[in-house]
Protein backbone atom coordinates (compact mmCIF):
# COMPACT_ATOMS: atom_id res chain seq x y z
CA UNK A 1 0.00 0.00 0.00
CA UNK A 2 1.71 3.10 -0.95
CA UNK A 3 0.42 6.55 1.06
CA UNK A 4 -1.33 7.96 -1.53
CA UNK A 5 -4.34 4.83 -1.09
CA UNK A 6 -4.21 5.73 2.25
CA UNK A 7 -7.31 8.28 3.45
CA UNK A 8 -6.01 11.55 4.18
CA UNK A 9 -5.34 11.37 8.07
CA UNK A 10 -6.08 15.26 8.19
CA UNK A 11 -9.32 15.46 6.22
CA UNK A 12 -13.06 14.21 7.48
CA UNK A 13 -15.72 15.36 5.67
CA UNK A 14 -17.77 15.28 8.79
CA UNK A 15 -15.37 17.87 10.08
CA UNK A 16 -15.15 20.31 6.94
CA UNK A 17 -14.57 23.55 7.05
CA UNK A 18 -17.81 25.58 7.65
CA UNK A 19 -16.77 28.94 5.57
CA UNK A 20 -13.65 29.61 3.38
CA UNK A 21 -10.32 28.05 3.20
CA UNK A 22 -8.71 31.09 4.57
CA UNK A 23 -9.94 29.61 8.47
CA UNK A 24 -7.23 29.13 10.47
CA UNK A 25 -6.30 25.87 11.63
CA UNK A 26 -6.03 27.73 14.99
CA UNK A 27 -6.16 30.73 15.97
CA UNK A 28 -4.75 32.08 19.62
CA UNK A 29 -6.01 36.06 19.93
CA UNK A 30 -4.89 38.35 23.08
CA UNK A 31 -4.53 35.06 25.38
CA UNK A 32 -3.13 36.01 28.91
CA UNK A 33 -2.84 33.62 31.68
CA UNK A 34 -2.20 33.80 35.72
CA UNK A 35 -1.35 31.53 38.38
CA UNK A 36 -2.61 34.15 41.17
CA UNK A 37 0.11 36.47 40.91
CA UNK A 38 1.95 35.03 38.63
CA UNK A 39 1.43 35.76 34.77
CA UNK A 40 2.32 33.12 32.48
CA UNK A 41 1.04 34.46 29.40
CA UNK A 42 0.79 38.40 28.26
CA UNK A 43 -1.50 38.96 25.49
CA UNK A 44 -0.38 35.97 22.96
CA UNK A 45 -1.77 36.13 19.64
CA UNK A 46 -0.70 34.19 16.45
CA UNK A 47 -2.12 31.67 13.80
CA UNK A 48 -1.53 28.50 12.53
CA UNK A 49 -2.70 28.20 9.14
CA UNK A 50 -4.40 24.49 7.07
CA UNK A 51 -1.58 22.08 6.46
CA UNK A 52 1.15 23.66 7.73
CA UNK A 53 3.97 22.94 10.29
CA UNK A 54 4.08 25.63 13.00
CA UNK A 55 6.81 25.69 15.80
CA UNK A 56 6.30 27.43 18.86
CA UNK A 57 9.80 27.37 20.30
CA UNK A 58 10.53 28.82 24.15
CA UNK A 59 12.88 28.24 26.38
CA UNK A 60 11.75 26.49 30.11
CA UNK A 61 9.12 28.30 31.79
CA UNK A 62 8.31 30.62 28.58
CA UNK A 63 4.44 29.87 29.09
CA UNK A 64 4.46 26.55 26.31
CA UNK A 65 2.65 24.20 28.29
CA UNK A 66 0.52 26.89 29.91
CA UNK A 67 -0.42 27.34 26.10
CA UNK A 68 -1.28 23.96 25.17
CA UNK A 69 -3.69 23.34 28.83
CA UNK A 70 -5.86 26.46 27.84
CA UNK A 71 -5.97 25.44 23.67
CA UNK A 72 -7.22 21.70 25.31
CA UNK A 73 -9.50 23.51 27.52
CA UNK A 74 -7.78 21.50 30.35
CA UNK A 75 -7.94 25.61 31.82
CA UNK A 76 -10.13 28.03 31.64
CA UNK A 77 -9.69 30.79 29.77
CA UNK A 78 -8.77 34.30 31.46
CA UNK A 79 -8.89 36.39 28.59
CA UNK A 80 -8.75 36.03 24.63
CA UNK A 81 -10.03 34.32 22.19
CA UNK A 82 -8.93 30.82 20.98
CA UNK A 83 -10.44 28.80 17.71
CA UNK A 84 -9.81 25.70 16.31
CA UNK A 85 -10.81 26.13 12.55
CA UNK A 86 -13.54 28.92 13.33
CA UNK A 87 -14.72 27.25 16.05
CA UNK A 88 -14.55 29.37 19.58
CA UNK A 89 -13.23 26.51 22.24
CA UNK A 90 -15.26 28.52 24.76
CA UNK A 91 -18.75 28.91 22.87
CA UNK A 92 -18.28 25.77 20.90
CA UNK A 93 -15.50 23.31 22.48
CA UNK A 94 -17.34 20.06 21.04
CA UNK A 95 -16.85 21.20 17.46
CA UNK A 96 -13.56 22.97 18.02
CA UNK A 97 -11.76 19.87 19.87
CA UNK A 98 -13.17 17.55 17.73
CA UNK A 99 -10.89 18.69 15.17
CA UNK A 100 -7.94 18.85 17.44
CA UNK A 101 -5.38 15.65 18.09
CA UNK A 102 -2.81 15.98 21.00
CA UNK A 103 0.13 14.46 21.90
CA UNK A 104 0.91 15.65 25.51
CA UNK A 105 4.37 15.48 27.08
CA UNK A 106 4.23 13.16 29.85
CA UNK A 107 3.56 9.81 27.87
CA UNK A 108 0.12 8.51 28.81
CA UNK A 109 -0.11 5.12 27.21
CA UNK A 110 -0.82 1.77 28.44
CA UNK A 111 2.12 -0.08 29.07
CA UNK A 112 0.13 -3.45 29.63
CA UNK A 113 -1.95 -3.82 26.78
CA UNK A 114 -1.09 -4.21 23.22
CA UNK A 115 -0.29 -1.29 20.50
CA UNK A 116 -3.51 -2.54 18.84
CA UNK A 117 -5.44 -2.59 22.50
CA UNK A 118 -3.97 1.13 23.34
CA UNK A 119 -5.55 2.26 19.94
CA UNK A 120 -8.95 0.35 20.26
CA UNK A 121 -9.44 1.71 23.82
CA UNK A 122 -9.26 5.11 22.52
CA UNK A 123 -11.33 4.81 19.51
CA UNK A 124 -14.20 3.65 21.86
CA UNK A 125 -13.79 6.69 24.04
CA UNK A 126 -14.59 8.31 20.71
CA UNK A 127 -17.31 6.25 19.41
CA UNK A 128 -15.69 4.96 16.82
CA UNK A 129 -17.12 1.13 16.14
CA UNK A 130 -14.81 -2.10 16.31
CA UNK A 131 -14.51 -2.60 12.73
CA UNK A 132 -13.96 1.10 11.27
CA UNK A 133 -11.39 1.44 14.37
CA UNK A 134 -9.27 -1.62 13.77
CA UNK A 135 -9.03 -0.29 9.93
CA UNK A 136 -8.06 3.21 10.77
CA UNK A 137 -5.95 1.59 13.60
CA UNK A 138 -4.13 -0.77 10.60
CA UNK A 139 -4.26 2.53 8.10
CA UNK A 140 -2.63 4.73 10.53
CA UNK A 141 -0.08 1.94 11.86
CA UNK A 142 1.36 1.66 8.37
CA UNK A 143 1.35 5.30 8.40
CA UNK A 144 3.53 5.83 11.22
CA UNK A 145 5.55 2.22 10.10
CA UNK A 146 4.41 0.37 13.16
CA UNK A 147 2.34 -2.31 10.72
CA UNK A 148 4.31 -5.06 12.70
CA UNK A 149 3.62 -4.08 15.98
CA UNK A 150 0.39 -4.53 16.25
CA UNK A 151 -0.21 -7.30 18.58
CA UNK A 152 3.18 -6.16 21.09
CA UNK A 153 2.75 -4.90 24.53
CA UNK A 154 3.42 -1.14 24.56
CA UNK A 155 5.81 -1.57 27.31
CA UNK A 156 8.26 -3.39 24.41
CA UNK A 157 8.35 -0.48 22.19
CA UNK A 158 11.55 1.60 22.28
CA UNK A 159 10.22 5.68 23.33
CA UNK A 160 10.06 7.10 19.56
CA UNK A 161 7.69 4.35 18.48
CA UNK A 162 5.69 5.08 21.62
CA UNK A 163 5.58 8.53 20.37
CA UNK A 164 4.51 7.66 17.14
CA UNK A 165 1.76 5.22 18.57
CA UNK A 166 0.75 8.21 20.59
CA UNK A 167 0.23 9.91 17.24
CA UNK A 168 -1.30 7.91 15.50
CA UNK A 169 -3.50 7.48 18.49
CA UNK A 170 -4.31 11.39 18.43
CA UNK A 171 -4.92 10.73 14.22
CA UNK A 172 -7.86 8.26 15.54
CA UNK A 173 -10.81 10.57 15.27
CA UNK A 174 -9.28 12.47 12.05
CA UNK A 175 -8.72 15.85 13.57
CA UNK A 176 -7.24 18.70 11.04
CA UNK A 177 -5.07 20.37 13.46
CA UNK A 178 -2.68 18.27 15.37
CA UNK A 179 -0.60 19.18 18.80
CA UNK A 180 2.45 18.00 20.03
CA UNK A 181 4.04 19.46 23.29
CA UNK A 182 7.70 19.05 23.72
CA UNK A 183 7.08 15.14 21.61
CA UNK A 184 10.89 14.69 21.24
CA UNK A 185 11.49 14.97 25.21
CA UNK A 186 13.64 11.91 26.36
CA UNK A 187 14.52 10.65 22.70
CA UNK A 188 17.86 10.13 21.04
CA UNK A 189 18.89 11.90 17.85
CA UNK A 190 18.16 9.01 15.50
CA UNK A 191 14.04 9.16 17.02
CA UNK A 192 13.86 12.47 17.38
CA UNK A 193 14.69 13.06 13.72
CA UNK A 194 12.36 9.95 12.71
CA UNK A 195 9.49 11.09 14.91
CA UNK A 196 9.90 15.02 12.98
CA UNK A 197 10.11 13.37 9.54
CA UNK A 198 6.38 11.61 10.36
CA UNK A 199 5.12 14.71 12.19
CA UNK A 200 6.29 16.60 9.01
CA UNK A 201 5.25 14.33 6.47
CA UNK A 202 1.59 14.43 7.76
CA UNK A 203 1.64 17.82 7.26
CA UNK A 204 2.90 18.04 3.57
CA UNK A 205 1.22 14.11 2.26
CA UNK A 206 -2.17 14.70 4.67
CA UNK A 207 -2.70 18.02 4.70
CA UNK A 208 -2.56 17.99 8.87
CA UNK A 209 -2.25 21.26 10.65
CA UNK A 210 0.80 21.28 12.91
CA UNK A 211 1.51 23.32 16.00
CA UNK A 212 4.67 21.86 17.32
CA UNK A 213 6.27 22.77 20.89
CA UNK A 214 9.81 22.74 21.54
CA UNK A 215 13.10 24.33 23.03
CA UNK A 216 15.26 22.53 20.57
CA UNK A 217 16.27 25.38 17.84
CA UNK A 218 17.40 22.52 15.41
CA UNK A 219 13.71 20.64 15.07
CA UNK A 220 13.15 24.11 13.19
CA UNK A 221 13.61 24.12 9.69
CA UNK A 222 13.30 27.25 7.21
CA UNK A 223 10.22 26.77 5.45
CA UNK A 224 8.20 26.69 9.20
CA UNK A 225 6.33 29.10 10.46
CA UNK A 226 7.83 29.80 13.91
CA UNK A 227 6.67 31.86 17.32
CA UNK A 228 8.71 32.43 19.67
CA UNK A 229 8.06 32.56 23.09
CA UNK A 230 9.88 34.08 25.87
CA UNK A 231 8.59 34.37 29.30
CA UNK A 232 4.97 34.35 28.66
CA UNK A 233 5.13 36.99 25.32
CA UNK A 234 5.29 36.55 21.52
CA UNK A 235 8.71 38.22 20.50
CA UNK A 236 8.60 37.29 17.02
CA UNK A 237 6.26 35.40 14.69
CA UNK A 238 7.17 34.17 10.64
CA UNK A 239 10.03 32.04 9.10
CA UNK A 240 13.37 32.01 9.99
CA UNK A 241 14.41 34.61 7.51
CA UNK A 242 12.15 37.33 8.48
CA UNK A 243 13.26 36.88 11.78
CA UNK A 244 16.32 37.18 11.31
CA UNK A 245 16.01 40.51 8.76
CA UNK A 246 13.51 41.78 11.31
CA UNK A 247 16.05 41.51 14.05
CA UNK A 248 18.56 42.44 11.49
CA UNK A 249 20.71 39.15 12.56
CA UNK A 250 21.82 36.27 10.98
CA UNK A 251 20.00 33.12 11.67
CA UNK A 252 17.84 31.64 14.39
CA UNK A 253 20.58 31.51 17.41
CA UNK A 254 21.33 35.16 16.72
CA UNK A 255 18.24 36.92 16.51
CA UNK A 256 16.90 34.15 19.38
CA UNK A 257 19.95 36.14 21.70
CA UNK A 258 19.00 39.41 20.52
CA UNK A 259 15.23 39.50 21.24
CA UNK A 260 15.67 37.23 24.34
CA UNK A 261 18.54 39.14 25.96
CA UNK A 262 19.43 35.82 26.66
CA UNK A 263 22.60 33.40 25.97
CA UNK A 264 20.69 29.90 27.16
CA UNK A 265 20.14 28.12 24.15
CA UNK A 266 18.62 25.10 23.37
CA UNK A 267 21.14 22.54 21.90
CA UNK A 268 20.08 19.15 20.85
CA UNK A 269 21.20 17.61 24.20
N1 LIG B 1 0.61 25.34 38.43
C1 LIG B 1 1.39 26.42 38.41
N2 LIG B 1 1.39 27.29 39.44
C2 LIG B 1 2.14 28.41 39.42
N3 LIG B 1 2.96 28.76 38.39
C3 LIG B 1 3.00 27.93 37.35
C4 LIG B 1 2.22 26.72 37.29
N4 LIG B 1 2.49 26.10 36.11
C5 LIG B 1 3.37 26.89 35.46
N5 LIG B 1 3.68 27.97 36.21
C6 LIG B 1 4.59 29.06 35.82
O1 LIG B 1 4.10 29.62 34.60
C7 LIG B 1 5.19 29.93 33.73
C8 LIG B 1 5.03 29.20 32.42
O2 LIG B 1 5.17 27.79 32.66
P1 LIG B 1 4.91 26.68 31.54
O3 LIG B 1 5.02 25.34 32.20
O4 LIG B 1 3.67 27.01 30.81
O5 LIG B 1 6.16 26.91 30.57
P2 LIG B 1 6.80 25.94 29.49
O6 LIG B 1 7.26 26.79 28.38
O7 LIG B 1 5.84 24.85 29.17
O8 LIG B 1 8.03 25.35 30.26
P3 LIG B 1 8.59 23.83 30.27
O9 LIG B 1 9.20 23.65 28.93
O10 LIG B 1 9.57 23.86 31.38
O11 LIG B 1 7.42 22.93 30.54
C9 LIG B 1 6.46 29.58 34.50
O12 LIG B 1 6.91 30.74 35.15
C10 LIG B 1 5.98 28.56 35.52
O13 LIG B 1 6.79 28.59 36.68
Amino acid sequence: MTVADLPRAGIDSAAAPRSSAAVAALSIEGVSYSYGARRALHDVSFAVQPASFTALLGLNGAGKSTLVALITRLFGLQSGRISIFGDDIASAPGEALRQLGVVFQPRTLDLDLSVMQNLQYHAALHGIGRGEARSRADQLLTRIGLADRAGNKVRDLSGGQMRRLEIARALLHRPRLLLLDEATVGLDVKARADLIGHVRRLVTDDGVSVLWTTHLFDEIEASDDLVILHHGEVLARGAIAKIATDTGTEGLHAAFRQLTGTDHLGGAS
